[in-house]
């Protein structure tokens, strides 16, 4: 953006400047610090000018929004159009009271919707099993069979809200539970919105929620890839995610390249089975963590679109300007909170929903002041949506498009992010053979992934526990006596209750219509065929999550890690 001669003056003025004005005062009062670096320890200059950025092509690297490389935005008018969807995640207990809650949250102004389900339903198993003993509807909504889906939608129009399924193994199982309500509500599959996660690569890299082993596990995610371009073209059938691989201990830039390696793999293993790119990418959504190095983040998701426009357009041949694009949500980081001065959450999360947004968001959900400590009470999920509701209508920060374009430090950092992503995924086709849906099976195996990101995180625990890290009222400002707010408490009951609603199911369902889906669905696996048809027709018959998911544990067996301590 400067020619060589403009760049040479501001080298010289620099050099003077260092010498006559800052020299002095370092001599006289120092720095804070010796070396200042963000939350992930990546180190940051006292001052980024002209001659940081000295390759930068505004055209080539920024673009205009809406445009090629799509740096600045997916969109020309960004949040001027419409602002991000505020989506806050949420479930808990039996389907009435999460259907409750996001009758509470659309009537609070929440535009989108978020579902939280309970360990068992997120593992594929049915409330009744042994195993699902003391964990019913405590951690998120129990989804036993298409029954408790009726009831989490009822009075919701799901041809008018777009639906988030946190899920992971059994998301297909929801997926077809979803659209057994489109047909259901007669909503028109295609007209079906929302996302689910079933994002399970990043399960065997980062949150480690699997039934069965990985290639099988990305076979089925790619059914419902292949599935949801033909039915149901608006629904987004993965949200590639970051979130947990941060939570886990990563930095923001393994963070930003294993979520692009990931969606690089299931892409190439999708135009494996012949589908064309353009013919699924536009489906394909993102989602990643926003934790407190504010510069950082915006200069994660600038570099994230950048990156992901180039390699589609480049490595896999995309044109479709919508399979260029990289959409994404963002939560704002769980691990940063503390239990101690719970109310100082509310800033850390302001900060962090600011960095969302600032980086070009499409979807947010800010966390609420006391997950540190329990499931959000209905008082702390309103300061949560409040935030992102002051955010876009008080701050400001939603009235001009990518407003840190230009700055010499993001358009430094997102430089620097973009180059070790790329990097390290380079790195990562290398474990296997070539391809980056090897790579990432063969890193998964290796416990190449596993490692890095302990690394990273045994290094920022041990940044905290030398003070070089300051957590605010856990190493410093800390207080004796803490003040707790007011928790939710999932009410023990709620078990017995899905129990009861199980064996009414279970009691009133006809069995052969239920053993002969499941047969189907047995076949279907067994010729290797997509399973989704099969897996809407047995939630139709009522078969529960946990007689679905056996199917496919009986085929493919369990899955062990290899785990490595470094
Ligand atoms: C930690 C926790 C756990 O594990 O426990 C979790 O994982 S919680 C994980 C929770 N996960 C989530 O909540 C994931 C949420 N993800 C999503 O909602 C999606 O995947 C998303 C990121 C693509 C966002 O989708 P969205 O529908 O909210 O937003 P979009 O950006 O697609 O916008 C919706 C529609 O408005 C249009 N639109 C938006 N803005 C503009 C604009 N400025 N100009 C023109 N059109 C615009 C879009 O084209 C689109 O239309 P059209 O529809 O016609 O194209």
């Amino acid at each position: 953006m400067y020619d060589e001669d403009d760049l040479a003056e501001i080298q010289e003025s620099r050099e003077e400047w260092e010498e006559e004005t800052l020299d002095p005062v370092l001599d006289r009062f120092g720095e804070r610090k010796d070396r200042f670096a963000t939350v992930s320890n990546l180190e940051v200059d006292r001052l980024y000018d002209p001659t940081d950025v000295a390759d930068l092509d505004y055209g080539e690297d920024l673009g205009n929004p809406g445009e090629y490389p799509y740096t600045r935005g997916p969109y020309p008018t960004m949040y001027r159009g419409r602002t991000w969807t505020m989506r806050q995640f949420a479930g808990f207990g039996t389907a009435e009271e999460t259907n409750e809650r996001f009758h509470f949250l659309v009537d609070e102004g929440q535009t989108g919707l978020s579902t939280a389900f309970d360990m068992p339903s997120l593992m594929g198993l049915d409330s009744d099993d042994p195993m699902a003993d003391g964990e019913v509807g405590k951690e998120g909504v129990a989804v036993d069979t298409l029954r408790d889906m009726e009831i989490l939608f009822d009075g919701i129009d799901v041809g008018e809200v777009s639906t988030s399924f946190t899920i992971n193994p059994s998301a297909a199982v929801v997926y077809g539970m979803y659209v057994a309500i489109a047909d259901q509500q007669g909503v028109p599959r295609e007209e079906l919105r929302g996302t689910l996660q079933n994002d399970m690569l990043k399960e065997f890299i980062a949150q480690k929620e699997w039934v069965i082993p990985p290639e099988p596990s990305l076979d089925i995610v790619t059914d419902t890839i292949e599935y949801a371009a033909a039915e149901t073209p608006k629904l987004k059938p993965v949200s590639v995610s970051g979130y947990h691989i941060r939570e886990a201990g990563s930095t923001a830039i393994q963070e930003l390249a294993f979520t692009l390696a990931d969606g690089f793999a299931y892409v190439e293993d999708a135009m494996d089975r012949g589908l064309d790119v353009d013919e699924f990418a536009p489906q394909l959504s993102f989602f990643f963590n926003s934790h407190n190095s504010i510069f950082e983040e915006v200069a994660k998701f600038r570099a994230a679109r950048r990156i992901y426009a180039r390699v589609m357009n480049e490595w896999y041949g995309a044109e479709d300007e919508r399979s260029l694009q990289l959409k994404f949500h963002t939560q704002t980081a769980g691990q940063s909170l503390t239990a101690q001065q719970p109310m100082n959450n509310v800033v850390r999360v302001t900060i962090q929903a600011l960095a969302g947004v600032l980086g070009g968001t499409q979807s947010l959900h800010t966390n609420s002041f006391d997950e540190a400590l329990a499931l959000p009470s209905e008082d702390a999920v309103r300061v949560a949506l409040r935030t992102q509701q002051i955010i876009a209508e008080e701050s400001g920060a939603a009235d001009s498009v990518d407003p840190l374009a230009g700055s010499f430090m993001v358009e430094s950092l997102t430089e620097e992010t973009e180059e070790k992503a790329m990097a390290y995924i380079e790195e990562i086709k290398e474990l296997g053979d070539g391809s980056v849906r090897d790579g990432v099976l063969a890193g998964i195996e290796e416990g190449y992934f596993h490692r890095e990101i302990q690394e990273a995180s045994y290094e920022y625990q041990s940044r905290v526990e030398d003070e070089e890290e300051v957590v605010v009222g856990v190493n410093k400002y800390t207080m004796d006596q803490d003040t707790r707010p007011e928790l939710l408490h999932v009410d023990e009951e709620t078990q017995d209750r899905q129990l009861a609603r199980l064996a009414e199911v279970k009691e009133e369902r006809d069995d052969d219509a239920v053993e002969a889906a499941l047969d189907e669905l047995r076949e279907v696996v067994e010729r290797g065929d997509n399973v989704m048809p099969a897996i809407v027709d047995a939630v139709k018959a009522y078969a529960t999550m946990g007689e679905i998911m056996g199917v496919f544990e009986a085929k493919h067996g369990g899955y062990r890690e290899t785990v490595g301590v470094v």
